[in-house]
């Protein structure tokens, strides 16, 4: 299984970045234990200014073969923490690579949402797309604390 973030967009050193590799280092460390492997981050960039569309054929090179694709997207649904750690288990069970896919500042093509197994909504309103790495982040590393059984995650 690998479980690759494709990413539109350049992140710079900053904030951001740190909690990134934060998150992602201990989702790493807790994943280990139950079979899920250190999350990959993709980031595509189209320089040609093309928008969604030369996007959507960047973003869709670097979707594993047969990956369940994920995207992220505020007209998606709102699954909870510890729905969104059971279909991360699944796609394990089931030795099947994910990947979760943020569009840039125009979002992600119609035609790549309408691929997706799954379309995940932070909330109804946009968020910059550099926090929701940070929040997918921090949603990978819950998710594998939910799985374990440690006390990170609290109802
Ligand atoms: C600046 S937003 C683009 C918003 C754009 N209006 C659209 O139609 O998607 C950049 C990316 O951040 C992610 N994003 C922003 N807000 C989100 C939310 N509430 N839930 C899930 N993903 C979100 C999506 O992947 C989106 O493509």
């Amino acid at each position: 299984m690998r479980i690759v973030v494709i990413a539109v967009g350049r992140l710079r050193a900053g904030p951001e970045q740190v909690l990134v590799d934060d998150y992602l280092d201990r989702f790493a460390k807790t994943g280990r234990a139950l079979g899920l492997p250190a999350a990959q981050v993709i980031e595509v960039d189209d320089r040609k200014g093309g928008g969604m569309a030369a996007e959507a054929v960047l973003i869709g090179r670097a979707i594993p073969d047969g990956a369940a694709i994920v995207v992220l997207d505020e007209r998606g649904t709102q699954p909870t923490s510890p729905e969104f750690a059971g279909r991360l288990a699944g796609w394990r069970d089931q030795a099947r690579d994910v990947a979760l896919i943020i569009g840039g500042a125009d979002g992600i093509a119609p035609e790549l949402r309408a691929r997706a197994d799954l379309a995940i909504s932070l909330g109804r309103m946009v968020w910059p797309h550099m926090l929701v790495r940070v929040m997918l982040a921090e949603q990978l590393y819950r998710a594998a604390t939910i799985l374990s059984g440690s006390p990170y995650h609290r109802e």
